[in-house]
């Protein structure tokens, strides 16, 4: 007798999953490894950005109530008594009628209170200089703090570090930086037809395509993906597998073999553990038979064989545990409404969720399938950039609908 499953709304599978998971703690790594992890800890402002009054021009810095008389037909004549770079200072204080000659981002002198550009100056000679217009208290002066003040915030825990967050860490001295650590993620394929990648094709069977995508999808997630191998449908070879896995990874997925088939092993390998399956059929398509089982606190995560069904299997469920994990500030995808560019008539009692393609138009997100909608294609998953959500309704979609869409490559 073939077992008949209940399935569970998609929130429901997604709420049981996340009543079980963990997160891994704290690790320091070098600045130049810090892209893409997420940060550990709140990081406070120690001191001002700038740290001092500057520069933001090549020009010279002057005592704004000099140029209270000056005009074009009235120029003023100043005497330049030295000549800094950044990084450099200037160690008197300015008198009357005085200016130093400052490049971009040196510190203002002592008794100066604006600069003046270069081009807006006349050059008499190497000592001296002509202004012909009146220049305003504080003109032209970055000045201490203007960018960040000492105490504040400067990132929140739980960001995904961003070429400009590096920017913020270096700014503030964080040669080592810290941030979460990466669950370890085992994946095992099962299956007898599956080839090696670098196998020719034989008849009735596939090469394996499902363990190479799921190990780009833990690496974009932000996780490290070991790779345990295929195996053909024998279930001690498929036990030992898995008894490896588990004493060495936080989390370990399986392809295929999850359905009821004669060859689908996983429902038994669960029993041999004596796992806790939290759902085995969710109202979804694909990925109807994504399974979840869990172990002390591991989670063992059986996504379906199909392509397509995997995938999903994996960006609803996966990565939300990989985002608590590494205490994300965000947990799973990012969501957008888009409109539909074309209709979907076939109505459906379960929620869908199709590989899409969205884009602007005029201003607008529009949203279309990137290719053939089964679960055990592949093509439409490469120019997939989301997944768009049909929550399941008897009259299908029309064109012009707008829709929940899910991201998948923005993760920030
Ligand atoms: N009687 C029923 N049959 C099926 C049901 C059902 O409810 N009752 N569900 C169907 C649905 S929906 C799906 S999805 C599949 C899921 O099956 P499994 O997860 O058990 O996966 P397999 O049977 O092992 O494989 C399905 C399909 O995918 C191919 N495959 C498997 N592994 C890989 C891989 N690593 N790379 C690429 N392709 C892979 C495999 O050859 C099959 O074609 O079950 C339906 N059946
Ligand atoms: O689980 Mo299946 O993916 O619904 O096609």
């Amino acid at each position: 007798m073939v077992e008949k499953r209940t399935p569970i709304t998609v929130e429901e599978a997604l709420k049981r999953v996340l009543a079980n998971q963990k997160n891994g703690g704290m690790e320091y790594v070098d600045i130049s490894a810090a892209y893409g992890r997420v940060l550990a800890k709140g990081l406070i402002a120690d001191h001002d950005v700038p740290s001092f009054d500057r520069s933001p021009y090549d020009g010279f810095a002057i005592r704004s109530v000099d140029t209270e008389k000056a005009a074009a037909d009235n120029p003023i004549s100043f005497n330049v008594v030295g000549h800094i770079g950044a990084g450099s200072v200037f160690q008197q204080t300015l008198r009357e009628k005085e200016a130093v000659r400052i490049m971009t981002g040196a510190a203002i002198p002592k008794g100066a209170d604006a600069v003046i550009m270069l081009e807006d100056t006349e050059t008499i000679d190497n000592d001296k200089i002509n202004i012909k217009q009146q220049m305003k208290h504080h003109q032209n002066i970055s000045f201490q703090g203007e960018d960040v003040k000492k105490g504040s915030l400067l990132v929140s825990k739980g960001k995904v570090i961003n070429p400009g967050i590096i920017a913020l860490l270096a700014t503030f001295g964080y040669k080592q930086v810290p941030v979460s650590k990466k669950p370890v993620i085992g994946v095992l394929a099962t299956g007898s037809e599956l080839l090696e990648v670098d196998q020719e094709l034989e008849e009735g069977k596939i090469r394996n395509s499902n363990a190479y995508m799921i190990m780009s999808q833990i690496e974009r997630s932000g996780a490290v993906a070991k790779y345990y191998g295929q195996f053909s449908d024998q279930l001690n070879v498929c036990i030992a597998q898995m008894e490896k896995a588990m004493k060495d990874v936080d989390y370990i997925i399986t392809t295929g073999g999850v359905s009821v088939g004669d060859f689908d092993l996983l429902p038994e390998i669960y029993d041999h553990f004596d796992a806790r399956v939290l759902f085995n059929k969710i109202k979804m398509r694909p990925g109807s038979v994504t399974t979840v089982a869990q172990l002390n606190d591991q989670l063992l995560f059986g996504l379906s064989g199909n392509p397509s069904a995997c995938y999903v299997g994996f960006e609803l469920f996966v990565k939300p545990v990989i985002d608590r994990f590494i205490c994300r500030d965000k947990v799973g995808m990012n969501k957008e409404k888009a409109t539909l560019s074309t209709e979907f008539p076939k109505p459906n009692l379960f929620d869908r969720f199709i590989r899409g393609k969205y884009e602007f138009r005029g201003g607008q997100l529009v949203v279309a399938p990137s290719g053939k909608d089964k679960s055990n294609m592949v093509h439409s998953l490469a120019d997939a950039n989301c997944l768009i959500n049909l929550p399941g309704r008897p009259n299908g979609y029309s064109l012009g609908e707008e829709v929940d869409i899910y991201l998948l490559d923005n993760h920030w």
